[in-house]
Protein backbone atom coordinates (compact mmCIF):
# COMPACT_ATOMS: atom_id res chain seq x y z
CA UNK A 1 0.00 0.00 0.00
CA UNK A 2 1.26 3.46 -1.26
CA UNK A 3 0.56 6.20 1.31
CA UNK A 4 -1.83 8.18 -1.25
CA UNK A 5 -4.21 4.82 -1.12
CA UNK A 6 -6.19 6.59 1.73
CA UNK A 7 -6.91 9.55 0.01
CA UNK A 8 -9.56 9.97 -2.46
CA UNK A 9 -9.67 12.39 -5.35
CA UNK A 10 -12.17 13.11 -7.73
CA UNK A 11 -10.03 15.05 -10.18
CA UNK A 12 -6.64 14.04 -9.81
CA UNK A 13 -5.13 10.87 -9.60
CA UNK A 14 -1.82 10.30 -7.94
CA UNK A 15 0.69 7.16 -7.91
CA UNK A 16 3.66 6.20 -5.96
CA UNK A 17 6.35 4.60 -8.18
CA UNK A 18 9.27 4.16 -5.16
CA UNK A 19 10.11 7.28 -3.76
CA UNK A 20 8.66 9.45 -7.11
CA UNK A 21 5.00 10.30 -6.73
CA UNK A 22 3.47 11.12 -10.60
CA UNK A 23 -0.02 13.44 -10.40
CA UNK A 24 -2.47 13.70 -12.99
CA UNK A 25 -5.09 15.95 -13.28
CA UNK A 26 -8.21 14.23 -14.57
CA UNK A 27 -11.24 16.20 -15.76
CA UNK A 28 -11.22 14.10 -19.12
CA UNK A 29 -14.47 16.04 -20.38
CA UNK A 30 -12.43 19.46 -20.07
CA UNK A 31 -9.36 18.74 -20.99
CA UNK A 32 -8.03 18.68 -17.71
CA UNK A 33 -9.29 22.49 -16.82
CA UNK A 34 -8.64 23.54 -13.07
CA UNK A 35 -11.82 23.91 -11.76
CA UNK A 36 -12.32 25.08 -8.04
CA UNK A 37 -12.36 21.40 -6.50
CA UNK A 38 -8.81 20.26 -8.84
CA UNK A 39 -7.13 23.30 -7.22
CA UNK A 40 -8.75 22.21 -3.51
CA UNK A 41 -7.22 18.67 -4.26
CA UNK A 42 -4.30 20.35 -5.64
CA UNK A 43 -3.73 21.70 -2.67
CA UNK A 44 -4.60 19.21 -0.80
CA UNK A 45 -1.84 16.81 -2.53
CA UNK A 46 0.85 19.34 -2.22
CA UNK A 47 0.36 19.61 1.35
CA UNK A 48 0.61 15.34 1.22
CA UNK A 49 4.15 15.36 -0.17
CA UNK A 50 5.31 18.05 0.95
CA UNK A 51 4.88 16.62 4.79
CA UNK A 52 5.94 12.90 3.55
CA UNK A 53 9.67 12.24 3.35
CA UNK A 54 9.02 9.07 1.03
CA UNK A 55 8.59 10.97 -1.66
CA UNK A 56 11.75 12.42 -3.39
CA UNK A 57 10.96 14.11 -6.80
CA UNK A 58 7.37 14.70 -8.00
CA UNK A 59 6.14 14.51 -12.26
CA UNK A 60 2.66 16.61 -12.65
CA UNK A 61 0.92 15.22 -16.11
CA UNK A 62 -2.33 15.54 -17.73
CA UNK A 63 -4.63 12.94 -18.36
CA UNK A 64 -5.40 11.46 -21.72
CA UNK A 65 -3.00 12.44 -25.15
CA UNK A 66 -5.01 15.89 -25.70
CA UNK A 67 -4.06 17.80 -23.01
CA UNK A 68 -2.19 18.51 -20.11
CA UNK A 69 -4.20 21.17 -18.56
CA UNK A 70 -5.96 23.16 -21.14
CA UNK A 71 -6.43 26.57 -18.09
CA UNK A 72 -8.46 27.46 -15.61
CA UNK A 73 -12.16 26.23 -15.95
CA UNK A 74 -14.13 28.49 -18.22
CA UNK A 75 -17.48 27.43 -16.88
CA UNK A 76 -16.55 28.67 -13.05
CA UNK A 77 -14.55 31.73 -14.34
CA UNK A 78 -17.87 33.10 -16.36
CA UNK A 79 -19.48 33.32 -12.78
CA UNK A 80 -17.07 35.47 -11.38
CA UNK A 81 -18.82 39.22 -10.38
CA UNK A 82 -17.24 42.38 -9.45
CA UNK A 83 -13.19 43.39 -8.66
CA UNK A 84 -12.75 41.62 -5.26
CA UNK A 85 -14.30 38.06 -6.62
CA UNK A 86 -11.55 38.19 -9.35
CA UNK A 87 -9.37 39.43 -6.98
CA UNK A 88 -9.62 36.27 -4.62
CA UNK A 89 -9.80 33.70 -7.49
CA UNK A 90 -6.16 35.00 -8.39
CA UNK A 91 -4.97 34.83 -4.80
CA UNK A 92 -6.81 31.28 -4.20
CA UNK A 93 -4.98 29.85 -7.66
CA UNK A 94 -1.94 31.43 -7.08
CA UNK A 95 -1.47 29.91 -3.49
CA UNK A 96 -1.80 26.60 -5.15
CA UNK A 97 0.91 27.48 -7.89
CA UNK A 98 2.69 28.63 -4.62
CA UNK A 99 2.87 25.22 -2.83
CA UNK A 100 3.55 23.53 -5.76
CA UNK A 101 6.69 26.03 -6.34
CA UNK A 102 8.02 25.81 -2.90
CA UNK A 103 7.89 21.86 -2.72
CA UNK A 104 11.49 21.12 -1.19
CA UNK A 105 11.17 18.52 -3.57
CA UNK A 106 12.22 19.02 -7.33
CA UNK A 107 9.21 18.87 -9.76
CA UNK A 108 8.75 17.70 -12.99
CA UNK A 109 5.91 18.91 -15.17
CA UNK A 110 5.39 16.37 -18.45
CA UNK A 111 3.39 18.62 -20.74
CA UNK A 112 1.32 15.74 -22.80
CA UNK A 113 -1.02 18.42 -24.94
CA UNK A 114 -2.56 21.74 -24.44
CA UNK A 115 -0.76 23.94 -21.56
CA UNK A 116 -2.61 26.80 -21.56
CA UNK A 117 -3.30 29.93 -19.24
CA UNK A 118 -4.07 28.18 -15.52
CA UNK A 119 -2.50 24.67 -17.26
CA UNK A 120 0.87 27.08 -18.29
CA UNK A 121 0.76 28.01 -15.01
CA UNK A 122 0.86 24.75 -13.30
CA UNK A 123 3.94 24.15 -15.57
CA UNK A 124 5.47 27.36 -14.79
CA UNK A 125 5.10 26.66 -10.89
CA UNK A 126 7.08 23.37 -11.54
CA UNK A 127 10.73 23.08 -11.75
CA UNK A 128 11.46 21.26 -15.42
CA UNK A 129 9.14 21.20 -18.13
CA UNK A 130 9.23 18.43 -20.85
CA UNK A 131 6.95 19.05 -23.64
CA UNK A 132 5.70 16.41 -25.83
CA UNK A 133 6.32 17.12 -29.67
CA UNK A 134 2.48 17.66 -30.04
CA UNK A 135 2.21 19.98 -26.97
CA UNK A 136 0.83 23.29 -27.87
CA UNK A 137 1.77 25.84 -24.75
CA UNK A 138 0.08 29.96 -24.12
CA UNK A 139 -1.66 32.22 -21.80
CA UNK A 140 -4.74 33.47 -24.24
CA UNK A 141 -6.78 35.15 -20.64
CA UNK A 142 -6.43 38.38 -22.68
CA UNK A 143 -8.11 36.95 -25.06
CA UNK A 144 -11.23 36.35 -22.73
CA UNK A 145 -10.79 39.48 -20.91
CA UNK A 146 -8.14 38.45 -18.55
CA UNK A 147 -4.55 38.52 -17.46
CA UNK A 148 -2.70 35.45 -16.12
CA UNK A 149 -3.81 35.21 -12.73
CA UNK A 150 -2.26 32.16 -11.46
CA UNK A 151 1.61 33.52 -11.30
CA UNK A 152 1.54 33.61 -15.13
CA UNK A 153 2.91 37.36 -15.17
CA UNK A 154 5.62 37.03 -12.83
CA UNK A 155 6.67 33.56 -12.93
CA UNK A 156 6.86 33.38 -16.97
CA UNK A 157 8.93 37.35 -17.22
CA UNK A 158 11.30 35.22 -14.64
CA UNK A 159 11.78 32.27 -16.69
CA UNK A 160 12.26 33.03 -20.41
CA UNK A 161 12.74 36.98 -19.83
CA UNK A 162 10.28 39.84 -20.11
CA UNK A 163 9.96 40.64 -24.07
CA UNK A 164 9.24 36.81 -24.68
CA UNK A 165 6.52 36.73 -21.84
CA UNK A 166 5.04 39.97 -22.99
CA UNK A 167 4.81 38.62 -26.64
CA UNK A 168 3.46 35.81 -25.24
CA UNK A 169 0.81 37.55 -22.75
CA UNK A 170 0.05 40.15 -25.50
CA UNK A 171 -0.64 37.96 -28.40
CA UNK A 172 -2.13 35.19 -26.55
CA UNK A 173 -1.03 32.77 -29.25
CA UNK A 174 -0.01 29.22 -28.83
CA UNK A 175 3.39 28.19 -29.48
CA UNK A 176 4.42 24.20 -30.11
CA UNK A 177 7.40 22.36 -28.38
CA UNK A 178 10.06 23.33 -30.26
CA UNK A 179 9.38 27.02 -30.09
CA UNK A 180 9.08 26.58 -26.31
CA UNK A 181 12.27 24.69 -26.22
CA UNK A 182 14.07 27.88 -28.31
CA UNK A 183 12.75 30.27 -25.91
CA UNK A 184 13.58 28.65 -22.65
CA UNK A 185 9.95 27.13 -21.76
CA UNK A 186 10.26 24.03 -21.85
CA UNK A 187 13.79 22.15 -20.82
CA UNK A 188 13.32 18.91 -22.99
CA UNK A 189 11.24 18.09 -26.19
CA UNK A 190 10.25 14.14 -26.26
CA UNK A 191 7.71 11.59 -28.09
CA UNK A 192 6.35 10.73 -25.07
CA UNK A 193 6.56 13.24 -22.38
CA UNK A 194 5.91 10.99 -19.13
CA UNK A 195 8.58 8.62 -20.00
CA UNK A 196 11.58 11.44 -20.61
CA UNK A 197 10.33 12.90 -17.38
CA UNK A 198 10.71 9.95 -15.38
CA UNK A 199 14.27 9.44 -16.93
CA UNK A 200 15.05 13.00 -15.83
CA UNK A 201 14.01 12.30 -12.89
CA UNK A 202 16.05 9.29 -12.34
CA UNK A 203 19.06 11.51 -13.17
CA UNK A 204 17.88 13.91 -10.71
CA UNK A 205 17.11 10.97 -8.07
CA UNK A 206 20.66 9.53 -8.14
CA UNK A 207 21.89 13.08 -6.22
CA UNK A 208 22.14 13.69 -2.62
CA UNK A 209 18.19 14.45 -1.75
CA UNK A 210 19.30 17.45 0.85
CA UNK A 211 21.25 18.78 -1.83
CA UNK A 212 18.86 19.26 -4.15
CA UNK A 213 16.33 20.59 -1.96
CA UNK A 214 18.91 23.04 -0.27
CA UNK A 215 19.81 23.80 -4.42
CA UNK A 216 16.36 24.60 -5.31
CA UNK A 217 15.55 26.72 -2.27
CA UNK A 218 18.67 28.61 -3.47
CA UNK A 219 17.90 29.45 -6.61
CA UNK A 220 13.93 29.56 -5.87
CA UNK A 221 14.77 32.65 -3.04
CA UNK A 222 17.45 34.17 -4.86
CA UNK A 223 15.50 35.20 -7.85
CA UNK A 224 13.06 37.05 -5.42
CA UNK A 225 16.20 39.29 -3.90
CA UNK A 226 18.99 41.09 -4.93
CA UNK A 227 22.17 39.37 -6.03
CA UNK A 228 24.03 40.35 -2.91
CA UNK A 229 21.28 38.76 -0.45
CA UNK A 230 21.14 35.65 -3.25
CA UNK A 231 24.92 34.72 -2.86
CA UNK A 232 24.34 35.04 1.10
CA UNK A 233 21.71 32.78 0.58
CA UNK A 234 23.68 30.36 -1.56
CA UNK A 235 26.73 30.17 1.21
CA UNK A 236 24.54 29.22 3.94
CA UNK A 237 22.61 26.89 1.64
CA UNK A 238 26.55 25.56 0.94
CA UNK A 239 27.33 25.56 4.93
CA UNK A 240 24.33 23.53 5.52
CA UNK A 241 25.59 20.71 2.40
CA UNK A 242 29.08 20.60 4.14
CA UNK A 243 27.10 19.45 7.36
CA UNK A 244 25.41 16.75 6.27
CA UNK A 245 26.09 12.98 6.00
CA UNK A 246 25.47 12.64 2.25
CA UNK A 247 28.27 15.62 1.77
CA UNK A 248 30.54 12.93 3.71
CA UNK A 249 29.65 10.20 1.46
CA UNK A 250 29.64 11.80 -1.93
CA UNK A 251 33.66 13.05 -1.94
CA UNK A 252 34.42 9.58 -0.46
CA UNK A 253 32.61 8.06 -3.04
CA UNK A 254 34.46 9.96 -5.54
CA UNK A 255 37.62 9.95 -3.70
CA UNK A 256 37.26 5.86 -3.39
CA UNK A 257 36.22 5.89 -7.01
CA UNK A 258 32.84 4.00 -6.28
CA UNK A 259 29.10 4.97 -6.46
CA UNK A 260 28.12 7.10 -3.80
CA UNK A 261 25.05 6.02 -1.44
CA UNK A 262 23.26 8.91 -0.42
CA UNK A 263 20.58 8.67 2.96
CA UNK A 264 19.38 12.07 2.90
CA UNK A 265 21.08 12.80 5.77
C1 LIG B 1 -5.95 32.56 -14.25
C2 LIG B 1 -6.18 31.56 -15.30
C3 LIG B 1 -7.06 31.83 -16.34
C4 LIG B 1 -7.25 30.85 -17.40
O1 LIG B 1 -6.66 29.80 -17.44
S1 LIG B 1 -8.38 31.26 -18.60
C5 LIG B 1 -8.50 29.83 -19.61
C6 LIG B 1 -7.34 29.72 -20.55
N1 LIG B 1 -7.55 28.61 -21.44
C7 LIG B 1 -8.16 28.74 -22.64
O2 LIG B 1 -8.58 29.82 -23.03
C8 LIG B 1 -8.26 27.48 -23.48
C9 LIG B 1 -9.70 27.08 -23.66
N2 LIG B 1 -9.82 25.91 -24.50
C10 LIG B 1 -9.65 25.95 -25.84
O3 LIG B 1 -9.35 26.97 -26.43
C11 LIG B 1 -9.87 24.69 -26.59
O4 LIG B 1 -10.57 23.79 -25.76
C12 LIG B 1 -8.58 23.99 -27.05
C13 LIG B 1 -7.87 24.87 -28.10
C14 LIG B 1 -7.63 23.72 -25.89
C15 LIG B 1 -8.97 22.62 -27.70
O5 LIG B 1 -9.95 22.82 -28.66
P1 LIG B 1 -10.79 21.55 -29.21
O6 LIG B 1 -9.87 20.49 -29.62
O7 LIG B 1 -11.75 22.09 -30.22
O8 LIG B 1 -11.57 21.01 -27.92
P2 LIG B 1 -12.88 21.64 -27.25
O9 LIG B 1 -14.09 21.04 -27.88
O10 LIG B 1 -12.79 23.12 -27.20
O11 LIG B 1 -12.72 21.11 -25.73
C16 LIG B 1 -13.20 19.87 -25.30
C17 LIG B 1 -14.09 20.12 -24.08
O12 LIG B 1 -13.27 20.71 -23.07
C18 LIG B 1 -13.87 21.93 -22.64
N3 LIG B 1 -12.81 22.87 -22.24
C19 LIG B 1 -11.63 23.08 -22.85
N4 LIG B 1 -10.93 24.01 -22.20
C20 LIG B 1 -11.69 24.39 -21.15
C21 LIG B 1 -11.51 25.32 -20.10
N5 LIG B 1 -10.37 26.04 -19.98
N6 LIG B 1 -12.49 25.44 -19.20
C22 LIG B 1 -13.62 24.73 -19.28
N7 LIG B 1 -13.84 23.82 -20.25
C23 LIG B 1 -12.89 23.66 -21.17
C24 LIG B 1 -14.62 22.43 -23.86
O13 LIG B 1 -15.60 23.36 -23.48
C25 LIG B 1 -15.19 21.16 -24.41
O14 LIG B 1 -16.31 20.80 -23.62
P3 LIG B 1 -17.64 20.27 -24.33
O15 LIG B 1 -17.23 18.98 -24.99
O16 LIG B 1 -18.60 20.06 -23.19
O17 LIG B 1 -18.07 21.28 -25.32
Amino acid sequence: MTMFEEYEFTTLQIDQHGSLAVLTIHRPNALNALNGETLAELAQVTDIVAENAEIAALIVTGSGEKAFVAGADISELAQLEGVFAGREMALAGQDVMHGIASLPIPTIAAINGYALGGGLELALACDIRVASRGARLGLPEVSLGLLPGFGGTQRLARLIGSGRALDLILTARQVQAEEALSMGLVNYVADNALERSREVAEMILKNAPIALSLAKEAVRRGLDTTLELGLEVEADMFGMCVATQDFKEGTAAFLGKRKASFKGE
